[in-house]
């Protein structure tokens, strides 16, 4: 509840905006930048041509407006002079998307531009509608296209009105009436384009913060789904695995035995069940001690689980108790595998008992019969082979009497 409570309150500070419409974390802040870069960089592209072809533009109507004589040549090259900052910075822009976000381009062309169009203004007084109607363009201009700049924006926009009011002033005769009706459409443009332009950066930022909250989330969610996979492994292993000796446990054992039995009676091919015990293991265990013992069950179960094909089945029936499961084998095979079997405990170097004492195993060995359809007979004849092998004397591999007779199955 708390780490959640602390989580919330993070993300709050996060996504939290300055007075600009901007994050206040820097990082964030820089990340918002870096996402929108090319976005960016191609609005600057665009905005800066434009203006260039605006200029050019203007010089054609100029032309039309006062013809060669003296203002147009100055006139012809403040619009060459705005046109040769532009097209080189949309240029860059273009190369370079990181100088979208740089200061000196658009400071250049704001500079450059909006001196230009101030300089119209005593070049061509008498057209004091059009120069009003481009201040207010210009201003927009600034307000939608210049993007996480807004305290230059409002220092150019200051210098774009102060010097439309100087140069006014200065140079061309407007009634007082007609100069405040100008200042009141230029104010009004600046406080539109302010709070449009603080909008706009808002709603992008929100948007930006809960799209990562959103990626956050997932990326928890993937997280959490991955950790319960893992852990829903585990529990899987944990229910089918004998803990101590690591092979299958008695009721997993059940489970993939059961399947070889329906395999075996749908292809009609045998399937070998072998019970194998270790002989005097409680000596052993008096002896040494039942940590020890649990030592040599675990030595026990991996040497039986090596003889063994990746197709067969073994797991712990019990105490010290095996039971295997050998599909496509008859009597003749399983009574080959189980005796290599015997051959290998009783080889079995046991360190933990000491080298000279050595082990062995006694197996008794049932084979499916064609109308059974579980494996209780099957085990209960091989246990019974296992009991008569005990009965013999121990090491050795027994195969149920009532199973077809094998010769030399016995040791
Ligand atoms: N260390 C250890 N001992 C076990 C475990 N499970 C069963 N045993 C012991 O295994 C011994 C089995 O003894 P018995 O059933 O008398 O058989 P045995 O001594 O092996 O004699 P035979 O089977 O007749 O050869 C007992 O002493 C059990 O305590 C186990 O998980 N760890």
């Amino acid at each position: 509840m708390a780490a959640g409570t602390t989580d919330t309150a993070d993300t709050k500070t996060a996504s939290a905006l300055d007075w600009r419409a901007e994050f206040r974390d820097p990082a964030r802040e820089a990340l918002f930048r870096r996402t929108m870069q090319s976005h960016d960089a191609c609005q600057m592209r665009v905005a800066f041509s434009v203006v260039a072809a605006l200029f050019l533009a203007f010089s054609l109507n100029d032309y039309s407006l006062v013809g060669s004589d003296a203002p147009f040549p100055a006139l012809l090259v403040m619009h060459l002079t705005v046109a040769a900052v532009c097209l080189p910075a949309a240029w860059s822009v273009w190369n370079r998307p990181a100088l979208a976000h740089r200061l000196l381009p658009v400071n250049l062309v704001c500079l450059v531009g909006i001196s230009g169009l101030l300089l119209a203004i005593p070049l061509k007084p008498d057209s004091t509608g059009i120069h009003l109607a481009s201040m207010v363009v210009a201003s927009m201009v600034l307000y939608l296209f210049v993007p996480n700049r807004l305290p230059w924006l409002l220092g150019w926009n200051a210098y774009l009105f102060v010097g439309f009011v100087v140069a006014t002033w200065l140079w061309v005769t407007v009634p007082p009436g007609m100069m405040a009706t100008s200042l009141l459409l230029l104010g009004f443009v600046n406080l539109l384009g302010w709070l449009t332009v603080t909008r706009l950066s808002r709603l992008q930022r929100m948007q930006f913060a809960s799209l990562l909250e959103e990626r956050e989330a997932n990326r928890q969610l993937h997280a959490e789904i991955a950790e319960r996979t893992q852990l829903e492994e585990q529990l899987r292993q944990m229910a089918s695995t004998d803990e101590l000796t690591g092979i299958a446990n008695r009721r997993y054992f059940f489970e993939l035995a059961e399947r070889e039995l329906r395999r075996a009676r749908r292809d009609d091919s045998p399937l070998a069940i072998c019970m194998v015990d270790i002989d005097l293991f409680k000596n052993l265990n008096d002896r040494h001690g039942h940590a020890v013992g649990d030592r040599v069950l675990t030595a026990v179960a991996a040497c039986c689980q090596s003889v063994l094909r990746e197709t067969d089945i073994i797991g712990r029936y019990g105490g010290e108790e095996f039971v295997i499961a050998l599909p496509q084998a008859n009597l003749q095979t399983a009574t080959a595998i189980a005796e290599r079997l015997r051959e290998k405990v009783a080889r079995l170097s046991l360190p933990m008992v000491g080298d000279e004492e050595r082990l062995s195993v006694t197996v008794g060995i049932s084979l499916i019969e064609k109308d059974e359809v579980r494996l209780d007979d099957a085990l209960q004849r091989a246990d019974k082979a296992l009991y008569d092998g005990k009965a013999r004397g121990r090491n050795c591999v027994v195969v149920s009497r009532q199973d077809p007779p094998l010769s030399a199955v016995t040791f």
